[in-house]
């Protein structure tokens, strides 16, 4: 079976892909199964250019196809804040908690209708010798006051959507047919198919 590896040190993202990717004929791998996993540093200035290191890095250093996923949250109040920045928020350790925190507090006193924001998804494909690509989705839905819900990860328990639930509150196979990343990793499939079909034929 052909295999992808996922560039990803999120325990969140990675069940999710885990769940995202259990149609395809592939053996799915994570930057948590690998022993000395590259820490690839973001310093790009889209979620793109994240993506596209991310995953160019784990396809050189395991010879394999590799996809990342760079994502974040974009909130309108915070003129897109805090976008390519999203995991690193409130530092450089990664807390989600201190994330949500410092976002709370920052919309402190701002209305309803104007908490608007979304979610932004770019997906990477890098396999050696051939050209990246990627893709990208979104998710709307708006900042709510306090922490609601318990699943998923990251932003998700003030991320409402129009339906007044929040992403915390789906089970993961709901948010799974909804979210950002599953938006984005649906342009993905022909691609992955016609890839697959490729490797099959080898
Ligand atoms: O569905 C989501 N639900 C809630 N929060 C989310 C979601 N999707 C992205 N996010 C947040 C988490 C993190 O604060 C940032 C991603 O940052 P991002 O650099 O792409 O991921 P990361 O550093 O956690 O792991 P890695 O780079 O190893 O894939 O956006
Ligand atoms: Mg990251």
């Amino acid at each position: 079976m052909a295999a992808v590896l996922i560039a990803t040190k999120n325990k969140g993202k990675a069940k999710e892909f885990a769940a995202l990717f259990s149609r395809f004929e592939l053996e799915v791998k994570t930057f948590l199964d690998m022993e000395g996993a590259p820490d690839v540093e973001e310093t790009g200035k889209t979620f793109e250019e994240n993506a596209i290191l991310k995953a160019e890095a784990a396809a050189n250093a395991y010879g394999m196809m590799a996809i990342a996923d760079d994502s974040g949250l974009m909130i309108d109040a915070l003129g897109g804040r805090p976008g390519v920045y999203s995991a690193r928020y409130a530092g450089k350790e990664k807390n989600d908690e201190a994330n949500i925190d410092k976002v709370l507090s920052e919309l402190e006193g701002v209305p309803d209708e104007k908490r608007t924001a979304s979610f932004y998804c770019a997906l990477a494909v890098a396999r050696p010798g051939k050209e990246t690509f990627t893709v990208s989705g979104t998710l709307q839905g708006r900042i709510t006051r306090e922490r609601i819900g318990e699943n998923g990860f990251g932003y998700d328990p003030i991320f409402m959507l129009p339906s007044g639930k929040t992403l915390a509150q789906l089970s993961a196979e709901e948010k799974n047919k909804i979210s950002h990343r599953a938006h984005a990793l649906a342009k993905l499939s022909d691609a992955l198919y016609s890839i697959l079909g490729e490797e099959g034929k080898k």
